[in-house]
């Protein structure tokens, strides 16, 4: 059957990230598949399934009397019903036989029968399946139409009111497409044309991002990424990296680095010849930070540092610090699905201290009018507004810098209070918040 090996590694991918607790995008650069189209079928199974996870289960409940279902055969289920809910392109009997044939290649053969009964169940009368009335229940039909955490949709509504909830959630984006942007310090302008006329048809320009693209390929399949001559990162990381605004014999310090991202951008913005000090509390992280300035070559200093406590020789160091901080993360979950799993309310009050911890540190290590800048992957006004407001408040020796020059002309979303809050159904981006505070003279 084509299409098992690719099933298989997405099924097996998908029962590490429920038993292990893998992250979807690190666990799906493991599988092994040569055909990129393969590799493509598994990325959108993987990343498909996990997205809808809460629409599929709501959908299969009407077709299973069992109290209690095999994890492995759940999992079997949701990646079936994922095929024949939204995969147009893949007719519903290749389906429901893909997952009997994957059902026996996994161990569970026993129970094939009970797969197949389900899935042609469901795809018989999916037509007939009712979802939640959008009048009487909006949040609860939110969570089941477009696959959101109950607790999250509550959140997005109280934070923006349900019509502006609503076009966020619903909000989707293309798993199979990067955002990538050339590492002129590698490749010249004639490769770069040319190896962007030879992959013409998967291109198209990146709105935001000055001269880069969304490409549609497997970063790690193609000749060119592995050579350096392209980083990929996502138009609002981009820009996070271009407000601290690294100039060539500046000193920059990035306190929250991995994977190396921002550090590797601010770098190629420099022409190389920042000095650059990359730090992380991870010490495997900050070896991603290494591996990513090698591809890319260029120069960074590493450091294994918790930005949570303070670090007297770094006192008036800096022209820039980047606070690229650790946050809740809810930007990225619409091109990480896991995360929707993952992330709990809980974690944003514990964050936005983290947080400030941080930029308190972070205050100090910036000279005199250098430039301090923090940014967050989430939407949270805890880990953002109220952040740059509390940071105001307590360093008086600083204040806030305009950065709206720099920002596109393209962009929909204005600077607001001094931040600008990135949104993924206003201008495509990740959620993204980032704001700037220049350090007074003395
Ligand atoms: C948003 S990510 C950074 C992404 C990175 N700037 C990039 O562009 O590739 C936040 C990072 O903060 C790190 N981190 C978490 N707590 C930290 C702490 N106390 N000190 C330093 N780094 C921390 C995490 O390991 C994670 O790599």
């Amino acid at each position: 059957m084509t299409g098992l090996d690719a099933r298989r590694q997405a099924y097996d991918a998908l029962r590490d990230i429920e038993n292990k607790g893998s992250f979807a995008n690190l666990r799906l650069k493991k599988t092994q598949l040569d055909d990129e189209r393969d590799a493509r079928l598994t990325t959108q199974l993987i990343y498909g399934t996990l997205q809808w996870q809460i629409y599929l289960d709501y959908c299969l409940q009407g077709y299973i009397r069992a109290k209690k279902v095999h994890p492995g055969v759940r999992t079997l289920l949701r990646m079936g019903a994922y095929q024949i809910l939204k995969m147009d392109r893949v007719p519903d009997s290749a389906a429901c036989n893909s997952c009997v044939e994957l059902a026996k290649a996994v161990g569970l053969g026993r129970l094939s029968g009970f797969v197949n009964g389900v899935l042609r169940n469901l795809s018989r009368t999916k037509d007939s399946i009712l979802l939640p009335d959008e009048k009487k229940q909006p949040t609860l039909r939110l969570s089941v139409e477009f696959g959101w955490p109950l607790w999250l949709v509550e959140y997005f509504i109280g934070a923006l009111g349900l019509e502006e909830a609503s076009g966020l959630l619903r909000h989707q984006m293309d798993y199979g497409e990067v955002c990538i942007k050339p590492n002129r310090l590698k490749v010249s302008p004639a490769q770069w044309d040319s190896w962007c006329a030879d992959q013409a048809e998967r291109l198209r320009p990146a709105p935001l991002a000055g001269d880069g693209y969304y490409w549609k390929g497997v970063p790690a399949q193609e000749p060119a990424f592995n050579e350096g001559w392209f980083t990929v990162q996502g138009e609002a990381s981009q820009l996070a990296a271009r407000l601290v605004e690294a100039r060539p014999g500046q000193k920059i310090l990035d306190l929250c680095a991995a994977p190396g991202g921002k550090s590797c951008a601010m770098a190629m913005e420099a022409q190389g010849k920042a000095l650059i000090t990359a730090c992380d509390l991870h010490g495997h992280r900050v070896q991603l930070i290494e591996k990513n300035a090698h591809r890319l070559r260029v120069a960074l200093e590493t450091l294994q540092w918790d930005a949570s406590q303070p670090r007297p020789a770094w006192n008036d160091g800096f022209d820039a610090v980047l606070v690229d901080a650790p946050c809740s993360g809810l930007g990225l979950l619409w091109e990480k699905p896991d995360l929707r799993h993952r992330v709990v309310a809980q974690d944003i009050a514990a964050l936005a201290k983290l947080q400030r911890d941080i930029l308190h540190c972070a205050a100090r290590y910036v000279r005199p009018s250098g430039r301090l800048v923090y940014a967050t992957c989430t939407m949270t006004h805890e880990e953002n507004t109220e952040q740059v407001r509390d940071f105001l408040s307590s360093h008086t020796d600083y204040e806030q810098d305009d950065f709206s020059p720099l920002l596109p002309s393209g962009l929909k979303a204005r600077v607001a209070d001094g931040g600008l809050q990135l949104y993924p159904h206003v201008d495509g981006t990740a959620g993204f918040y980032m704001a700037r505070f220049r350090r007074k003279e003395r």
